[in-house]
């Protein structure tokens, strides 16, 4: 028996065989070419065969996946049988080219046509360039690229994982996340916590942990122990067997009844569903990114109208917080990002996108303008990654503009916390964007294993920012009430620490659905005051270490609900 450590991410306990993620598909030699002409037909024959079993792969994994999966393996599927993708790689064999070099290049140039077309057609370039990494690592008999495919429940140990991947990731199949990179703000650790999938990222050893060894993932102690003896396998066969939490009754309020809407985070309509369905107040969070990742070129309108409604839907007459699009860093989209900038969390990503890609953020503003006519929720707009209060001015000008009044912005960017004063006379209202204002506070890229401890939001210099940025709302309604501030990030679904943001003054708190019985049910066991205190007491410790430990000693109910 033998473990390794992580930080633990989302809570569980559970055994299963590791299953590796496998590495990319690596592009074959530009000269690797048939040996003659002799052999280009029956190199042909093998690449239809190839195609033929990727495609086959596709559809059965369709066929039991669900929701934008199941879609996202569908319209695979279909390029995979795609016949003008093999006549062209067809051609380039009879030119000489290897089997696996015509794929590629074959491949290639269909995706540079599609996206040339523009439109729907270029959105499937994408999928062109994912079926022909998969035929390669067929005709070379590597596994498949992506998540792997199984017969049962697997535990998936992987370097980090892509938001692509995570699209497909099936939590009847993957029962565990272990990877090696990532941190707890990472985007594999949010996706694992809207899974309810047990997680524990920055763990090293997790690539080189064998294929199909049996393994005990503790997701909330950070813990993974190979060949596990009988205390684990009660630790999980308790888990399994645990009480669950009454659920979330959709009114957030602490003991004295001081009331704290709990809000969802969602990446498009089908989760709004599900948040709607657990309780959820209303979406304080909509990250638009996530309804097209994959793409290579921006969606239309009428697209991004559709995207948009399928969530405002999901919530009538509740308020819907639409961030306009984050792209870059950790999520890279082709259309407005740059691959090849040096440090990409310190790059054009976020609102900055819009200062070398103009049209795109006025466009996406019109089709949230136009989603919201169309619904009856009540429609919030805000900027990620300001930092100064000019760029907070000209969001809310290009906001009303185009017909939204509530304009506001994500503090995220340490400087933005530190003038929310400034930046609150602006616009309407903030929310905490602590996963990056955590990772730009400590200069610690939240996607670094190595560097997970400083990716803490309880860290004191973090706390010490929401209260400059709750202070500051007071200071940007000068006359008025206070403009409202809320939490988005992951720390809002932590519910000690949500109790601790509820006495510094945020006024909503957004998280994954399946954090919201446990936040209600601990601000719920808290008096207003009470939860003051609890921040007082946070912010005058000096680590934060001491910070959760002295706040989670004060609030026995957290043992009592296993949290
Ligand atoms: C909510 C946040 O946004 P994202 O995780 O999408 O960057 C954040 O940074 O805290
Ligand atoms: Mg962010």
């Amino acid at each position: 028996m033998t473990s390794i450590t992580g930080v633990g991410v989302s809570a569980g306990r559970v055994i299963g065989p590791v299953m590796q993620m496998p590495p990319a598909v690596a592009e074959p030699a530009a000269d690797s070419r048939i040996p003659d002409a002799a052999t280009a037909e029956a190199e042909t024959e093998r690449i239809k065969a190839a195609a033929k079993a990727v495609q086959a792969l596709l559809k059965a994994r369709a066929e039991t996946a669900h929701g934008d999966a199941a879609e996202v393996l569908k319209a695979t599927a279909l390029m995979a049988a795609d016949p003008m993708l093999i006549k062209s790689a067809a051609k380039l064999l009879a030119a000489g080219r290897s089997a696996e070099r015509a794929v590629w290049d074959a491949g290639g140039q269909v995706a540079d046509q599609l996206k040339a077309l523009g439109g729907y057609m270029a959105e499937r370039a994408a999928d062109v360039l994912d079926v022909r990494a998969r035929i390669v690592a067929e005709l070379r008999g590597d596994p498949a690229p992506g998540i792997p495919d199984s017969a049962g429940p697997i535990i998936l140990a992987a370097e980090d994982l892509a938001p692509a991947d995570t699209a497909t990731l099936d939590p009847d199949r993957v029962i565990a996340l272990v990877t090696a990179g990532g941190g707890p703000q990472s985007h594999t650790a949010i996706i694992a916590r809207a899974l309810g999938l047990p997680a524990v990222v920055a763990a090293t050893g997790a690539t080189e942990l064998e294929e199909g060894l049996e393994v005990y993932v503790d997701g909330a102690a950070g813990l993974v122990i190979t060949d596990p003896g009988e205390a684990e396998r009660t630790a999980a066969a308790d888990y399994a067997a645990r009480a669950t939490l009454p659920p979330f009754d959709g009114s957030g309020t602490t003991a004295d009844g001081h009331r704290v809407p709990l809000l969802a985070n969602v990446g498009g309509g089908e989760e709004a569903a599900v948040a709607a369905a657990a309780g959820a107040e209303g979406v304080g969070l909509l990250r638009t990114e996530f309804c097209f990742l994959n793409r290579s070129e921006e969606p239309t309108i009428p697209e991004q109208v559709a995207a948009y409604k399928a969530v405002f839907e999901a919530f009538p007459g509740k308020k819907v917080v639409v961030r306009t699009l984050d792209a870059g860093a950790d999520k890279p989209l082709p259309f407005l990002t740059d691959a090849t900038e040096p440090n990409p969390a310190l790059g054009v990503r976020g609102y900055r996108t819009d200062w070398t890609t103009p049209g795109v953020l006025e466009r996406q503003l019109q089709a949230i303008a136009q989603a919201a006519a169309e619904s009856t929720a009540v429609v919030w707009v805000m900027a990620p990654m300001i930092a100064t209060a000019e760029e907070a001015g000209h969001f809310a000008g290009l906001c009303s503009a185009a017909g939204l009044d509530t304009s506001g912005v994500m503090v995220e960017v340490p400087s933005a916390a530190l003038t929310a004063g400034s930046i609150l006379k602006r616009v309407e209202f903030a929310s905490l964007g602590t996963n990056d204002l955590t990772q730009y506070t400590m200069a610690a890229d939240r996607q670094l294993g190595p560097l997970a401890a400083l990716n803490d939001p309880w860290q004191p210099a973090v706390l010490r920012l929401v209260q400059a940025t709750v202070d500051g709302a007071r200071l940007g309604g000068t006359g008025q009430a206070p403009k409202p501030v809320g939490v988005c990030g992951e720390s809002a679904a932590d519910p000690a620490l949500g109790v601790v943001l509820v006495g510094l003054g945020v006024s909503t708190l957004s998280m994954t659905a399946r954090a919201l019985p446990g936040v209600a049910a601990v601000l719920r066991s808290v008096t207003l005051d009470q939860a003051r205190d609890l921040a007082g007491l946070a912010l005058s410790a000096d680590t934060a270490a001491e910070a959760r430990a002295a706040v989670r000693s004060k609030l026995p109910v957290l043992d009592t609900l296993g949290l």
